[in-house]
């Protein structure tokens, strides 16, 4: 199917925890248009892996507004949700061997994958064979996961992501514990499903070269979109509610309740602190 749009309006995630409640996500607003590619990077516990399951439809909001392609997350019944994770939302989980059957073949791993989608869209699903040439398997399809190569796994984990032909692809960290040659093939294969399919891509990645390779990198801090890089350059991002953060950097010098005047001119903002 064709690249989703992802939309996320004022998004609050709080997990009720014994030691109290712990927000993780604090009103993340983020637009992705179908067929983007997206990295997710920023500090451990900042609310990465959160935005994801939200994405995937693991979980629904506390508050604000998950948008897939025209469905609202929040709206959906856990039945709906689970239809929508098979089909039209793929995920990747970190680590290959969490995706994959190690003793069975990688066509079998797909065959199985495609299960909720032969039900519920037969149309679009394609032969094995040809998912895995899309991540530069073919001829691979007889082989056991547990006899690939770590590089060729982590591609038939994102081959089994990809089995039901999804419109959004959710991937957490496609190239951690790769070597060069294998990482260079794991963002090869994820250029291709993006060209080729205009498959709209979402990795959470620590890897600087996933950011580089996808071009737009989007930093969560404490729970919000702290800053946004688009070919090599870095932005600030304005929230929903009008906040800007500063980089963490400046916080030393511009501590919490620092007052600040603001002047507009031409297109250039100025911020002069009182000192
Ligand atoms: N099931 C849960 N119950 C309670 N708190 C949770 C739960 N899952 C995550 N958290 C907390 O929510 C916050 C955000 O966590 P999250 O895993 O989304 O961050 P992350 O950016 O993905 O981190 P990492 O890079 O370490 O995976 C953290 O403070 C974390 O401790």
């Amino acid at each position: 199917m064709n690249g989703l749009a992802v939309i996320c309006r004022r998004v609050v995630q709080i997990y009720r925890a014994e030691g109290g409640d712990v927000v993780a996500l604090a009103g993340v607003d983020l637009e992705i248009a179908p067929g983007q590619k997206v990295a997710l990077v920023g500090p451990s516990g900042s609310g990465k892996s959160t935005l994801v399951a939200l994405l995937s439809g693991l979980m629904r909001p506390s508050a604000g507004r998950v948008q897939v392609g025209l469905v609202d997350i929040g709206k959906l019944t856990d039945a709906e949700l689970a239809r929508l994770r098979g089909t039209d939302i793929g995920v990747v989980l970190q680590g290959a061997n969490r995706n994959l059957l190690p003793y069975a073949t990688l066509e079998e791993n797909l065959w199985l994958a495609q299960r909720r989608a032969r039900k519920v869209r037969p149309a679009d699903v394609e032969p094995p064979e040809t998912i895995a040439g899309l991540v530069g398997l073919l001829g691979s399809g007889h082989r056991r996961i547990l006899d690939l190569p770590p590089g060729a796994r982590q591609r038939a984990a994102l081959a089994v992501g990809l089995a039901a032909s999804p419109g959004l692809l959710l991937v957490d960290e496609p190239t951690s514990q790769l070597d060069h040659d294998a990482r260079d093939e794991v963002l090869e294969a994820l250029d291709r499903v993006n060209r080729e399919r205009g498959t709209t891509i979402v990795a959470v990645t620590h890897d600087p070269m996933v950011g580089e390779a996808f071009g737009r990198v989007v930093t969560i801090r404490d729970g919000r979109v702290g800053a946004e890089g688009r070919g090599g350059r870095e932005f600030a991002v304005v929230a929903g509610d009008g906040t800007v953060q500063l980089p963490p950097a400046m916080l030393e010098s511009y501590p919490p309740g620092t007052l600040f005047t603001v002047d507009d001119t031409d297109g250039t903002v100025t911020f002069e602190a009182e000192r």
